[in-house]
């Protein structure tokens, strides 16, 4: 029998990203003489990548931005998110005990995120998470992303694991999406970045601290 996967999202979801992505953030809007954005507006911004972040926040403040002026900002964006990684970004309490009890439970892991590949790898790596999944996908490894179920199987696909044992675990509605357009089972945390109630999203379970996802859960949902 093969192992279910459990697919986990990366921002808000594994890592309290939120200090740096508002830190790189505005640091990059603040070339563009722009006021800085707050932790609240944070949940706003995520979800789709540093570019549409960077998008999101010239809207937020009301300032244009032409097309021809999105790859400096985004380089700026990303060099210098690179070189504070991984700054203040820490692991969700209680994320290493689960994934240790999940890895001897024989379950498959994998991380399904839009944030770009060349960030999310030596995000987990320099958090020592790497060992635990055996693929990681950022949002532009594939030709789709969330909320596009596929986004999710082929990161299934990459880690070995088959397409109808799957759960995916995330913190917003792209995440829980990608599943439901999936027919994949759900958990959402109430922890990360979403901008609505979590228990709005429609995923089969929500859980407040990663103590809750045991391995009798996992197999509940995903049978
Ligand atoms: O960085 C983003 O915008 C989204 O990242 P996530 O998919 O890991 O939540
Ligand atoms: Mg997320």
């Amino acid at each position: 029998m093969t192992a279910t996967t459990i697919v986990f999202d990366l921002d808000g979801t594994l890592i309290d990203t939120a200090p740096d992505l508002v830190e790189s953030l505005n640091h990059t809007i603040a070339t563009r003489d722009l006021q800085p954005v707050g932790y609240e507006d944070l949940t706003h911004l995520v979800g789709q990548g540093a570019r549409v972040m960077i998008q999101r926040a010239f809207a937020l403040r009301g300032a244009p931005l032409p097309d021809e002026d999105i790859p400096a900002l985004l380089d700026c964006f990303i060099d210098h998110y690179e070189a504070g990684m991984p700054g203040k970004s820490r692991p969700y309490p209680g994320l290493v005990e689960a994934l240790e009890r999940l890895r001897a439970a024989g379950f498959r892991m994998a991380v399904c995120t839009n944030k770009m590949e060349r960030l999310a790898l030596p995000l987990v790596e320099r958090l020592e998470l790497t060992s635990y999944f055996t693929a990681i996908a950022g949002g532009d490894t594939f030709a789709f992303r969330k909320p596009d179920p596929a986004h999710i199987l082929a990161t299934v696909e990459r880690a070995g694991g088959t397409p109808d044992k799957v759960l995916m675990i995330g913190d917003s509605i792209n995440d829980i999406l990608a599943a439901r357009n999936g027919d994949i089972p759900s958990i959402a945390v109430n922890f990360g970045y979403s901008d609505v109630p979590v228990e709005e999203l429609g995923a089969s379970h929500v859980i407040g601290h990663f103590n809750e996802l045991t391995v009798e859960l996992v197999e509940r949902l995903t049978r």
